[in-house]
């Protein structure tokens, strides 16, 4: 415990630290670092909070877990191993999420600061919220590879982690993951959804199945090939017809079929991979301008079939290598006969979830997406850069997160001292300034946004919204929880104080099938949401649209002035404002993915594809404003912020604490300046040569 050594640290900050709560919200790469540098800072009450198990992959930087604690919860190992710099500390450890309403606002005032090591937007959303109303300081972290920020988030003081708009979600149109892939990527995601709908929690966005109503598919063409809508891809419209006639369609999903099927690899194979193409290269339009698709069958392929035995061959295990299609085809095979074998041990209702970590799930998607590559005359890719990119995987560099984690406990020294003008928000760069720095502060506090829909008095959004196509169940499901972050949210009009949602169970259960239009909910309308637990409430300005195909069927619009025509807003820039938006169904009607007898249907509705966001590191560092700001390292998950983004200046301040100074940029290195603005990483240079150091 060397800072409780006198003279380690100011005697007055030594007092300090002894007799203060701290809370540590995330015990992985920098939640781990925190912890360690707080019990040998000398903190003694220290609480620390993860939800999650230790994966081997975690192990070569979260230095408080070792292989033995494989599986065991992050909190509680975290807790022991910490113990040992000292057994007297008082570490209480949560398995738990800290959204569980078991830690409200009263569990967060308990804290004099609050450390926050997440790797996701919507648990630090929360956090942000929690700590602003217990008015606890909140110390925010994040890295991705070599970059890294820590910035203060205290009420009234500073901006609140969403005072800004998030970088959204790269996005890709479902025709091209469904019909005409063109990147590895594409195709990778293809697979994911493959996984999802075989074995996963099945998104009906997520079909894979050949889309039929592709407007590209659908025009001008000159052949005139009819492709029947909801005709089982391969089996041809023989089969559709004599259907037809008797009107008797009989229709199930692909996971029922591939059950039926019993899993049978060569049926699964020809399915996916030779029938589906075959009936996209019948959709002629799609493929006069590109190359078309060559289909693979499984015998052709295999024409002595997969060799017997259980063990995985040796190429299996070769994770740098790139498969060729055969080898593909028995990776498939075994994956597919363990992924089968674990789905069926479940409970009826239980699926499997992706992680890039399981075996048998990766190497299902790395094959599947290869043999998609191959048909589709894209570059194949090993195991192992598929799984960076499945996987969302920015290269976690142990030392960034130590700095990072560092810079944490002298933000929370400066904090506990009341030196918040010493806390402004520092980023750590992979290359050093002029100045030979790569740790560089702000110059000040930037302004809390007076319309952010968090922290300003009044909360208040414009919501811009289908109000004929959106039901009550998807507004509270897609709109106060999954976009505005809201945990068990009430919702009333505000004209009549009527209840629409209580989150009090049973007593509007009746109203989720309604539109908001049959529930009154038009133009014009302004609802009063409020989230009990969160201790927030947010006046919502209902603005009607009709979402033509393809439209997001909501838009959450932070500033009313952001609406405009529609005619203008085609010419306008993509506004900052505009904080988030799902893409639906151009149905939007719910209805589940409609297969026919013997394969799955090949027709489904044309629907982007949104790259999952679950290990979102949010962090954003700006270059120079001439330059573009590009999406965070190798990480899929954003697009560029937009332009209009606020930027920060580099300080030219040099802090004067011994303890917490960092030295700063100055303005004369206009030659690489530091514009910085939370929300993503950028790509970084040399980043695509960062090999990515976890564990398989
Ligand atoms: N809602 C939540 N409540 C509590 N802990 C959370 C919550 N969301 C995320 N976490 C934790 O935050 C930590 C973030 O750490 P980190 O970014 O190093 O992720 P990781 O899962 O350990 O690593 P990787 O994603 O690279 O495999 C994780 O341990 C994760 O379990
Ligand atoms: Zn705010």
């Amino acid at each position: 415990m060397a800072a409780a050594i006198d003279g380690v640290l100011p005697e007055h900050l030594q007092e300090l630290v002894k007799n203060s709560k701290v809370l540590v919200v995330g015990a992985g790469g920098i939640g781990c670092e925190v912890l360690k540098n707080l019990v040998l800072s000398g903190f003694v009450n220290i609480e620390i909070i993860d939800l999650d198990t230790i994966d081997l992959s975690n192990l070569n930087r979260q230095f408080l877990f070792h292989r033995e604690h494989v599986g065991k919860s992050k909190a509680k190992v975290a807790r022991e191993s910490a113990l040992s710099f000292n057994p007297d500390a008082k570490i209480t450890a949560y398995h738990d999420s800290v959204t569980s309403t078991d830690y409200g606002v009263n569990f967060f005032k308990k804290f004099d600061v609050v450390l926050s090591a997440l790797d996701n937007r919507a648990a630090r959303n929360h956090v942000n919220r929690m700590c602003l109303n217990a008015d606890v300081p909140l110390i925010e972290s994040g890295t991705s590879g070599y970059n890294g920020q820590v910035e203060l988030i205290k009420r009234g003081l500073t901006q609140c982690y969403e005072c800004t708009p998030k970088a959204k979600q790269r996005t890709f149109p479902g025709c091209t993951i469904r019909n005409t892939p063109s990147e590895p990527i594409h195709c990778i995601v293809w697979a994911k959804h493959l996984f999802n709908q075989l074995f996963g929690e099945s998104v009906e966005d997520e079909d894979i199945s050949p889309d039929a109503a592709d407007p590209e598919a659908q025009e001008g063409d000159a052949e005139g090939t009819e492709i029947p809508a909801g005709d089982g891809a391969g089996d041809g419209k023989e089969k559709s017809a004599s259907e037809s006639a008797n009107g008797n369609v009989v229709r199930i999903n692909t996971r029922q079929w591939a059950k039926d099927c019993n899993y049978d690899a060569s049926k699964l194979f020809n399915k996916f991979f030779f029938e589906d193409i075959n009936y996209l290269l019948r959709m002629s339009n799609l493929w006069k301008s590109r190359k078309a698709p060559v289909p693979v069958q499984w015998d052709t392929l295999l024409p002595k079939g997969i060799p017997d035995g259980d063990s995985l061959p040796e190429f299996a295990r070769q994770f740098h290598k790139v498969w060729s299609v055969e080898e593909c085809a028995q990776i498939f095979s075994n994956s597919l006969r363990q992924l089968s074998n674990d789905f069926l041990k479940l409970d009826n209702n239980d699926s499997l979830v992706w992680d890039k970590d399981d075996q048998a799930a990766m190497d299902f998607v790395a094959a599947c997406a290869n043999v998609r590559s191959h048909i589709f005359n894209i570059e194949r890719k090993s195991r192992f850069e598929i799984k960076s990119m499945a996987g969302n995987i920015i290269p976690a560099i142990a030392t960034t997160n130590a700095i990072t984690a560092g810079i944490s406990v002298l933000r929370a020294f400066s904090v506990l001292e009341g030196k918040f003008d010493q806390c402004k928000a520092v980023y750590a760069r992979l290359r050093l300034n002029p100045r030979n720095q790569f740790l560089v502060p702000d110059k000040f506090f930037p302004e809390p946004n007076p319309n952010c829909y968090v922290c300003a008095s009044d909360p208040a959004i414009t919501l811009r919204i289908d109000t004929k196509r959106v039901h009550i169940k998807e507004f509270r499901d897609e709109v106060l929880i999954k976009t505005l972050n809201m945990v068990n949210p009430d919702v009333t009009l505000e004209s009549t104080g009527s209840i629409i949602i209580s989150s009090e169970e049973g007593e509007t259960e009746c109203n989720e099938q309604k539109l908001l239009s049959d529930m009154n909910i038009v133009d014009g309308v302004i609802l009063k949401s409020d989230d009990f637990f969160q201790n927030y409430e947010l006046s919502i300005i209902i603005s009607h649209f009709d979402a033509e195909r393809d439209d997001p069927l909501f838009e959450v619009i932070a500033d009313k002035s952001q609406l405009q025509p529609k005619e203008e807003e085609e010419e306008k820039p993509e506004p900052s404002e505009k904080l988030v938006s799902r893409k639906r169904a151009a149905n939007g009607n719910g209805e589940s993915v409609e297969k026919c007898d013997d394969g799955p249907s090949t027709s489904k509705r044309s629907r982007p594809t949104e790259i999952e966001d679950d290990d979102d590191d949010d962090c954003l560092i700006l270059e120079d404003p001439e330059d573009d700001v590009v999406e965070a390292t190798d990480k899929l998950t954003v697009e560029s912020p937009p332009k209009t983004a606020t930027k920060r200046k580099p300080s030219d301040v040099v802090e004067s604490d011994e303890i917490t100074t960092i030295l700063d940029s100055s303005d004369e290195e206009e030659s690489r300046p530091t514009k910085c603005k939370r929300s993503r990483l950028e790509k970084s240079e040399g980043t695509g040569s960062i090999e990515i150091i976890n564990i398989d």
